[in-house]
């Protein structure tokens, strides 16, 4: 559905080419301080037209705070933020009003309603990511008052790849170049690779590696809910996913238990640690205290501005070409879409983990 979360929870609205797209947010407890700035700064992260990298459609998305936040602070009541879409190209779209493009939402939206919002895709358009941007810096503000810290970046692009791990990386530099990859000569090969796939009307996929930082332990709700599977249905949620793996992932499948298993150890400071975190920070689906890490797979767009074959709503074969305007890859405005799903998680993990333990 249109919902996400349990006690920390989200509903967002709105297509792509409508007047506007926003999201309710439920269960914020009260008293937490929350600017429009602190929102805004987010949705800049995330918003079209900020970088020759991107689509160049251009929207503001300011947000408008309608409800729910009073003198800066949450009043524990709903929070309705809106965002007005001011540059759609509708026109751009006539031509898929009777025909699929191939691999988007088109066809399955069609057989599923009987009827869409062709128009820059509607409600299947990457534009509704923008509600769970700006719910995710609200999920954010709460995360701070417990010191947890959520750092995603760009780790592949096509084939070319970061090549070292999270902890050799400076992620304070992860906004310091469009493409939003921490490693500077990395992120300049990715740059260009987009760039000259843009200009052969194509796309390209890839990486994004999510970090969260300050975890306390205890947070995951078993036996379903466990902190991964949560985390892996917000990130699968998210357009253009293919795959999510965290800690070791796939890689680990590789390796014999007596490689694999984190041995624990106390610090000097007499704090429970582990010696290697291959369990990626979660262990019994509960975090274990180390930091989490995962990754997440993003596919080429699907609209790329070159004849495809495919079918129109007649089942008849036809050859059709993406018009307007779209990201030749997805990856730098990925970053804080990942980032505000996880925040998401973490914040209603949070409120959960108050409601199991006396004490
Ligand atoms: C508008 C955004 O991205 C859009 C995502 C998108 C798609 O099909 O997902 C198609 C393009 O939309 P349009 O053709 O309507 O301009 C992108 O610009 C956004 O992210 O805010």
């Amino acid at each position: 559905m249109n919902t996400f979360g349990t006690l920390f929870r989200i509903t967002t609205f709105g297509e792509s080419h409508g007047p506007g797209i926003g999201v309710v947010v439920d269960g914020c407890p009260a008293g937490l301080a929350v600017s429009e700035s602190d929102i805004q700064a987010a949705l800049d992260r995330r918003r079209p037209g900020q970088s020759d990298l991107t689509t160049p459609r251009k929207e503001a998305d300011q947000v408008e705070i309608q409800s729910g936040i009073f003198q800066g602070q949450t009043t524990g009541t709903p929070i309705s933020l809106y965002i007005r879409n001011q540059d759609q190209a509708s026109h751009d779209y006539s031509h898929i009003e009777h025909a699929y493009r191939p691999s988007h939402a088109d066809y399955t939206y069609d057989q599923k309603y009987g009827r869409r919002d062709y128009r820059g895709g509607g409600r299947s358009s990457a534009r509704e990511t923008a509600a769970r941007v700006a719910a995710g810096a609200i999920a954010q503000q709460l995360l701070t008052q417990h010191g947890i810290r959520v750092q995603s970046y760009v780790s592949q692009v096509g084939a070319v790849a970061v090549p070292v791990g999270y902890e050799q990386l400076n992620l304070d530099l992860i906004d310091s170049n469009p493409v939003r990859c921490p490693h500077p000569e990395t992120a300049e090969r990715m740059a260009d690779l987009i760039r000259q796939t843009r200009d052969r009307h194509d796309t390209v996929g890839g990486l994004v590696t999510g970090v969260v930082t300050g975890v306390p332990t205890g947070l995951g709700e078993p036996v379903f809910d466990k902190l991964h599977a949560e985390l892996g249905r917000a990130m699968l949620g998210i357009n253009a996913v293919k795959g999510f793996e965290y800690g070791s992932g796939f890689a680990g499948t590789l390796l014999f238990g007596s490689e694999h298993n984190d041995q624990f150890y106390t610090d000097e400071n007499g704090q429970v640690r582990t010696r290697t975190n291959h369990s990626g920070g979660i262990q019994g689906g509960i975090s274990n205290g180390q930091d989490i890490y995962f990754r997440v797979a993003f596919k080429p767009v699907a609209t790329i501005l070159q004849p495809q074959a495919t079918i129109n709503d007649q089942g008849e074969e036809i050859m059709l070409a993406g018009r307007g305007r779209h990201d030749p890859c997805v990856l730098p405005r990925a970053v804080p879409i990942v980032d505000a799903m996880a925040q998401l998680v973490l914040a209603d993990m949070l409120l959960r983990a108050r409601a199991n333990r006396v004490g």
